[in-house]
């Protein structure tokens, strides 16, 4: 890269429009739709559409809801010229969607194209001819006036041509190629001379179309060449401003929709921006965009994973996992903070208000997805995130202490690792810390009762180190009188420091889900999670689960339990 750059490039000269209007304006409603994905995302791709795939794309652009489809340059390749053919013959084109096909300023291209569509029940010729000062000059060595000139010679044709097929309802489009480059007195002067040619009146508009050929500047700067068009064009009333941005400084999106801000009523794109370099702009996130503004586009994207997967079918390129809307990865948070926010926001969400989960920029179901993979595990995930995933795939509703322990079991994983966990692993992961846990100590039955005075009190069968032994206490309950029994039997006092249960799944499979925070002699806590279909065992279980975590760790062993020592070592 050059020291300076100056040398080589120079700024776009802002346009002068002090009292521009379009920052101040709203979008309320959606632009006239024109897919280009058929002619200039066709042109642009390693393999451009075989007569198959274009056919898929254009039924595919028809059940979105595009109602204008450019759907080729049929005067440029014989599939283009076939594919229109058949479109026409074979009756394949709703009665309410008008194709568009695209043509040089050119005598003998022009006259193709009228071949290619002969027939049809409406359609609209889009011609178009490079006015930019640098094509003028390097491309044409014409001036000012021969540039003009071809436009008017190609509108005149087209004019006349169309008057030989009546049977067709035409609609005629201009585009001053490379506008963006173009002076905008000039861009001005050439469209007032093909409309004059054509005559437009409000009934009949005509569409003038004002490509950012390459984007060469600043959304805001686009948008004020757009205003400054439609004040000074004329036959305004006549004539539907159509834009067609490129992508080229990554800011199609925002250049399209500042210049429907400053007046444009059309915008020509294609699916997740396929086309020249960069790409034309994204309809999609357009539509969406709107969508999220409280404002229906007239296009439909609630099944994007089918859009997408036709996209890549028909373009043989793949979209980006994180394009808006629609890519793999962009509903889904891996980082801590925002899965906790997304979590709170999922609980806190009315059904009938307004949308208002934090990270979520919309609903994913309103595009045919679903929560599955909303929040993923790795390395920068926390508890709120792997709770979530607790609840939603096994039905787990862990008590916030445990959610902590076992978000550092799981953080330990994924740094070994360094990848995600899909959500099995992490129930083995859950599994193996708390409900496998089985040494030193495993329960082998025990049997509830009330002693003479009317107190609880339970005996139970424990195998420790292999060998079954019997404990019994007094309690205030089956717990209590658990842990009592237990606390005798390793020589040292534990307490529950927590606990609750619920309910997994209803009917005749639901099983109870105990979770019991014990602390060990040295007041230190962990937790221990039980399930069974009796409430009581699964109880027993986590006490169980929680002891043999604590004895894990050491913590009985300053109990002076030579023996439970002797079991650990073994283990
Ligand atoms: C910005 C856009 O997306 S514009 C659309 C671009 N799409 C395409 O080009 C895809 C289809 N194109 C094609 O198949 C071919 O380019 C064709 C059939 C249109 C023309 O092919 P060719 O005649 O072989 O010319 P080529 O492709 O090299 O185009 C350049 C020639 O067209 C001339 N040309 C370009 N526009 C015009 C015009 N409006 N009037 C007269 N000549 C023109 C150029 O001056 C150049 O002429 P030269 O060869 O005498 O120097
Ligand atoms: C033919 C025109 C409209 C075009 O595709 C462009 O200028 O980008
Ligand atoms: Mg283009």
């Amino acid at each position: 890269m050059l020291k300076q750059p100056s040398s080589k490039y120079r700024a776009f000269a802002a346009i002068d429009i002090r009292d521009r209007t379009w920052p101040d304006k709203v979008i309320e409603q959606p632009p006239i739709w024109c897919s280009v994905d058929l002619r200039d995302g066709n042109q642009a791709l390693i393999e451009p559409m075989n007569g198959e795939r274009k056919h898929r794309m254009f039924a595919a652009l028809v059940d979105i809801g595009f109602k204008e489809i450019e759907i080729g340059f049929p005067a440029a390749s014989q599939t283009d010229f076939d594919f229109c053919r058949e479109l026409i013959e074979q009756d394949r084109i709703p009665d309410d969607v008008t194709v568009q096909v695209l043509t040089q300023a050119r005598p003998e291209l022009i006259r193709r194209t009228f071949e290619a569509l002969k027939g049809a029940r409406r359609a609209i010729v889009h011609m178009y001819n490079s006015t930019s000062t640098v094509q003028r000059r390097v491309v044409f060595g014409l001036d000012r006036d021969g540039i003009r000139d071809i436009a008017v010679q190609g509108a005149e044709l087209v004019r006349d041509l169309a008057a030989e097929a009546p049977e067709t309802e035409w609609v005629f489009q201009y585009s001053p190629e490379s506008f963006t480059g173009t002076e905008l007195d000039y861009a001005v002067e050439v469209c007032d001379a093909v409309t004059a040619v054509w005559q437009p009146t409000p009934e009949h508009r005509v569409i003038l179309n004002l490509p950012a050929t390459v984007e060469m500047s600043t959304p805001n700067i686009y948008a004020d060449q757009i205003e400054w068009f439609c004040r000074h064009v004329a036959r305004r009333d006549s004539v539907i401003v159509s834009v067609h941005p490129h992508n080229d400084r990554g800011t199609a999106v925002a250049a399209a929709e500042l210049a429907v801000m400053a007046g444009a009523d059309r915008v020509e794109g294609t699916l997740f921006g396929n086309g020249e370099r960069t790409g034309n702009v994204d309809v999609v996130t357009l539509a969406m965009n709107l969508y999220t503004q409280g404002v229906h586009p007239g296009l439909d994207f609630a099944d994007i994973n089918q859009v997408m997967r036709l996209a890549e079918y028909c373009n043989q390129l793949p979209v980006h996992p994180r394009h808006p809307y629609a890519g793999e990865l962009v509903f889904t948070a891996f980082s801590g903070s925002h899965q906790d926010a997304i979590k709170k926001g999922f609980g806190a969400q009315d059904p009938d208000s307004l949308w208002e989960v934090p990270y979520l920029p919309i609903d994913p179901l309103d595009v045919g997805r679903n929560y599955e993979a909303v929040i993923r595990i790795n390395s920068q995930s926390g508890k709120g995130g792997i709770s979530y995933l607790m609840e939603r795939d096994y039905g787990l509703v862990m008590p916030r202490r445990l959610q902590i322990e076992f978000s550092q079991v799981i953080q330990r994983v994924t740094d070994e690792t360094g990848r995600e966990l899909v959500a099995d692993e992490i129930w083995t992961a859950f599994r193996d810390e708390y409900l496998t846990v089985n040494r030193p100590f495993e329960l082998v039955e025990y049997r509830e009762g009330t002693d003479a005075q009317g107190n609880d009190k339970l005996s139970a069968t424990i195998r420790d180190d292999g060998n079954n032994h019997l404990i019994a206490a007094q309690g205030t309950g089956p717990i209590d009188a658990f842990v009592t029994a237990l606390s005798r039997h390793v020589g040292c006092e534990l307490q529950v420091a927590d606990y609750t249960e619920h309910a997994v799944n209803a009917g005749a499979n639901a099983q109870a889900v105990a979770y019991v925070e014990m602390r060990g002699p040295d007041g230190s806590t962990l937790y221990g999670v039980g399930r069974h279909a009796n409430i009581v065992t699964a109880s027993l279980h986590a006490v169980l689960s929680a002891v043999n975590r604590l004895a894990g760790r050491s913590v009985l062993e300053n109990a002076g339990d030579a023996r439970l020592q002797a079991v650990r070592e073994g283990a």
